[in-house]
């Protein structure tokens, strides 16, 4: 093999020659000063080289060793330094040993005794040498017969180097640059051929003394060179040849001769040799042309490797793309994806994402988000192949081809100055030192100066199809959520406390010693000062109200005919679980919402679960509440842990009947896994999701309050749902309140969550309250605001809401936190047929009868023909033993 050199300081115009050059390795660039790089990158511009050296003429110094590591950068493969300048000057030896090269000249090598020493002292900081031998005398006889001398101390230099360099034990490169006028006769190769097999040594051939012509005198042909250290191992002569494509993959195995290689270097195609019909222009009938990108030989010389960029439908003759069948993985998908761009199904969820940027970015956003969520193996693996599957639809709708994208990592493996790899400010959660509580639906980057906006739609200038979609919420894959929580659960319930424990740790980076701690609590953990107690105390004693005017303690008692009586009474569910969220806020007034109607309802045992703070405690004024509801434990834990150690219990959990209380996606998803497990014997309040509100405002509405109100839901979350109706509004008011809604939003400390929220969230213009109502009601508000001129009058005709805000003075915070209601409402449209937390959650209804004999006799002839008629004639006997008793005694 050789290594070819280019002297960029003379005019190269041979491109066909420098690209062929190109397909066997690494090429030499000969540059004037490392300092001095235009004719390096014009050079660089007209011939895109894989891999080359940089060899400056020009010795250089400490104070190059920057523009080095630009090189490097850059892209060049190795960078050339003469090696009493690594030796010598301790900032050359810092850099990476894999991209260096000693330059050595030959009184160097001359003294075999100082080899030892030098290759001693090189070890471990470089990957080869080039080795100059400057003596005209010497070259000429090497040309001719190779001196017995110089091989020998060549071979010792090799030896020792062989042995000494570190840390890969033995020598990647040695190149041997013959500094002579004499032209590279095909006598040569002979010498070629012993350096490489005998020293694994190459020789450095100046480009002018290369040619793709075979027989021109004087000249090198490179194929030549190339096959000359090539043994083949057949009786033909042949050289078995594995085509891969640009990534490696394996298309078919073929064989090559010299001849075909020569051609091969000379069309930069695949060019084989059939054993039947001689050469094999690949693609030449059948139109599946290759372009050859590099050639490569086995690590012992006998066979070959073409790297090619397959054209056509592939490289059997079969019409598969490779000899082996279709291909599976990343290509198959790659291949589908490129086929559906060119022709897909209309209305096919691939067609959906090539046509719909947005769908596609959210979708690239939220599987990344998910697989940041990942914690098991196989959850791991499945949410990457989500992440590749919508990354790869970008790339394909994009023209981005899988080599594209592997060629970017491999030019990055070739940096050697790293950036620090810092997530950008938005994205980095090292700061909550909890890595894994990451929002598990983040939208589009908002640029920070950009209008804080609503989108805009009026209702008679949209079909149906766009209101129906405007009716609905995000799509939750709740199959895939209930994958993860899955295994929690289970573990949970096996392991009880030690898994609790772990997961605490895990996801809420706490390191506990008790999931659990008990009441009485400690009064210096519910230290609060004496405002917040006051809020808590008038909060406390307005929910307490309400909730307590809701439980009819009575029992009802009808008498349906004579002597048949029926009543109903309730009873408290016994032990209750109460879930505080805790991810992302602190929430005493959750505590008060649930905590509150289980207290009158009078439940015997309430259990609070919150995920811990920081120090492993639980939120002072959380744990306030949870005394003043009477709460007897607190889990010191969150997500599907605290969800699955309530529903089957632990050694310091007890478990419970009913499990209430909002949560993210995973403590929804774990209330709806253990409800639909029948051995947990365990039910849930309902489904729970994102914020939301509805306003309808007239032109009378205070474009200010308006604002505030859709402000105080979007700033929940980024997926928090605001919508906006405006009854007739002026374009003077709609405007009014749109500025109030930036002016508000700007102000907000949280205005990075708004600035994702309120985007999505959206204002619809109707022309009357009957369009406004009806909208209102199929989309089923959690909270829905009426800020009308006479409010009271519309609620009468609100048939679908989780709770209603009656006029200008009447916020959605006042519910939120004090007012008496309750804050746990349906989302998503479940309030259509869930209602909100109220006292009857807490309870359970037993009903009761009583039929004297008069009564029997009335209903008895009833109830016996319904059993006959059902056939079920245990229960006719029922009735019939008790009848003809009665009526014997008549
Ligand atoms: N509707 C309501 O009445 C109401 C009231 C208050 C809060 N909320 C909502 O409740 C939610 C609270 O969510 P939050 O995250 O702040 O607190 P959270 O307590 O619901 O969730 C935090 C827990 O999630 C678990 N978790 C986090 N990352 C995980 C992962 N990768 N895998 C498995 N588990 C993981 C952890 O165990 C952590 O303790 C918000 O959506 C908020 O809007 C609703
Ligand atoms: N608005 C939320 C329910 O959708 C509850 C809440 C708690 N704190 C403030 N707001
Ligand atoms: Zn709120």
């Amino acid at each position: 093999m050789i290594l070819p050199i280019i002297n960029l300081t003379n005019q190269v115009s041979d491109e066909k020659l420098v690209s062929s050059l190109n397909l066997i390795g690494d090429i030499i660039l000969r540059i004037p000063d490392i300092c001095e790089t235009t004719t390096l990158s014009k050079f660089l511009e007209t011939f895109q080289l894989d891999n080359y050296w940089i060899f400056p003429f020009k010795d250089i110094g400490s104070q190059d060793i920057e523009q080095v590591i630009n090189l490097l950068d850059q892209g060049a493969h190795k960078v050339v330094i003469p090696s009493f300048r690594i030796l010598g000057d301790k900032n050359f030896s810092t850099l990476p040993a894999n991209r260096l090269i000693a330059h050595i000249t030959s009184h160097e090598i001359s003294n075999i005794e100082n080899v030892k020493e030098l290759i001693k002292n090189l070890s471990g900081l470089v990957s080869g040498y080039l080795i100059t031998i400057s003596n005209d005398e010497t070259v000429s006889k090497a040309m001719r017969s190779v001196p017995e001398n110089f091989l020998k101390d060549f071979n010792n230099f090799v030896q020792i180097a062989q042995k000494n360099l570190l840390p890969s034990g033995g020598i990647s490169k040695v190149g041997l640059i013959l500094q002579s006028n004499n032209s590279y006769l095909s006598s040569s190769l002979e010498f070629i051929k012993r350096l490489s097999e005998e020293f694994s040594a190459e020789l450095v051939v100046p480009i002018d003394q290369l040619t793709l012509d075979s027989n021109v005198n004087g000249l090198l042909n490179i194929a030549d060179a190339f096959t000359c250290s090539l043994k083949s191992d057949r009786s033909d002569g042949l050289f078995i040849t594995a085509v891969v494509d640009e990534r490696g993959l394996l298309l078919g195995v073929v064989y090559s001769s010299i001849e075909s290689i020569r051609e091969a270097f000379k069309t930069k195609t695949g060019v084989y040799q059939s054993r039947k019909r001689g050469l094999w222009y690949k693609g030449a009938t059948s139109g599946s042309v290759q372009e050859l990108k590099r050639i490569q030989t086995d690590c012992d010389g006998d066979s070959l490797r073409f790297v090619v960029k397959q054209h056509g439908t592939g490289f059997c003759h079969l019409n598969t793309r490779t000899c082996f069948g279709d291909d599976s993985g990343l290509t198959a998908l790659e291949n589908t994806l490129q086929s559906r761009k060119l022709s897909s199904p209309t209305g096919s969820y691939t067609q959906r994402l090539f046509q719909d940027s947005n769908l596609l970015h959210s979708k690239i956003i939220e599987e990344a988000n998910e697989l940041c969520s990942a914690t098991t193996k196989e959850n791991i693996a499945w949410e990457t192949a989500d992440l590749f599957y919508f990354s790869l639809v970008k790339c394909v709708a994009n023209g981005v081809s899988l080599t594209d994208v592997e060629a970017h990592l491999n030019q990055r493996a070739k940096k050697i100055t790293r950036r620090p790899g810092n997530a950008k400010f938005e994205w980095n959660k090292s700061n909550e030192n909890n890595e894994e509580q990451i929002p598990l639906i983040v939208t589009n980057e908002q640029p920070t100066n950009k209008i804080i906006k609503m989108q805009r739609f009026n209702l008679s200038k949209i079909d149906d199809i766009k209101r129906t979609s405007l009716l609905q919420r995000p799509i939750i894959k709740s199959s895939d959520i209930l994958f993860k929580v899955h295994p929690i659960i289970d573990d949970v319930r096996k392991r009880g406390d030690l898994a609790l424990i772990e997961y605490t740790l895990k996801f809420d980076k706490v390191q506990l010693t008790t999931p659990v701690i008990s009441s009485p609590f400690s009064p210096d953990d519910m230290k609060i000062d004496d405002s917040t107690r006051q809020a808590i105390d008038q909060a406390y004693e307005n929910i307490y109200k309400f909730h307590d005017a809701q439980y009819d303690r009575s029992t009802l008692i009808v008498e349906t005919m004579p002597g048949v009586t029926c009543s109903r009474f309730s009873r408290p569910i016994e032990k209750v679980g109460i879930y505080v969220p805790g991810g992302t806020a602190i929430l005493p007034s959750t505590t008060l919402m649930l905590g509150i109607p289980a207290k009158v309802a009078g439940c015997k045992e309430i259990i609070i679960a919150s995920p811990p703070r920081k120090d492993g405690k639980v939120v002072p004024e959380v744990l306030y509440v949870a005394h003043k509801v009477g709460a007897s434990k607190v889990v010191l834990a969150g997500g599907a842990q605290a969800i699955a150690a309530l529903a089957y219990g632990t050694k310091t959990v007890p478990k419970v009947d009913k499990i209430c209380g909002p949560g993210n996606q995973y403590v929804t998803a774990a209330k709806m896994a253990v409800q639909n497990d029948s051995s947990a014997m365990v039910s849930i309040d309902m489904p729970a999701g994102p914020s939301e509100l509805l306003v309808i405002a007239d032109n009378t509405s205070v474009p200010s309050y308006v604002a505030s109100d859709l402000l105080s839901q979007a700033e929940h979350g980024t997926d928090s749902q605001v919508v906006l109706i405006g009854v007739s509004l002026t374009p003077e008011h709609l405007s009014n309140i749109e500025n109030e809604i930036h002016k508000q939003a700007s102000q907000l400390p949280r205005v990075d969550i708004v600035r994702e929220s309120i985007p999505k969230s959206f204002i619809l213009e109707v022309k009357d309250m009957e369009e406004a109502m009806k909208f209102s009601n199929d989309y089923a508000p959690e909270h829905l605001i009426l800020h009308l001129d006479d409010a009271d009058k519309w609620v009468e005709k609100v048939q679908n809401a989780g709770s209603v805000f009656v006029g200008a003075y009447s916020p959605e915070s006042c519910g939120d936190y004090a007012s008496g209601t309750n804050h746990t409402l349906p989302t998503y449209g479940y309030a259509r047929m869930y209602s909100g937390v109220n006292t009857l959650t807490f309870l359970k209804h037993i009903t009761s009868q009583k039929l004297t004999k008069e009564g029997l006799k009335n209903l008895g002839y009833t109830v016996m023909r319904l059993a006959e008629v059902e056939e079920l004639e245990a229960h006719r006997n029922a009735v019939h033993v008790r009848i003809k008793d009665i009526e014997k005694e008549c």
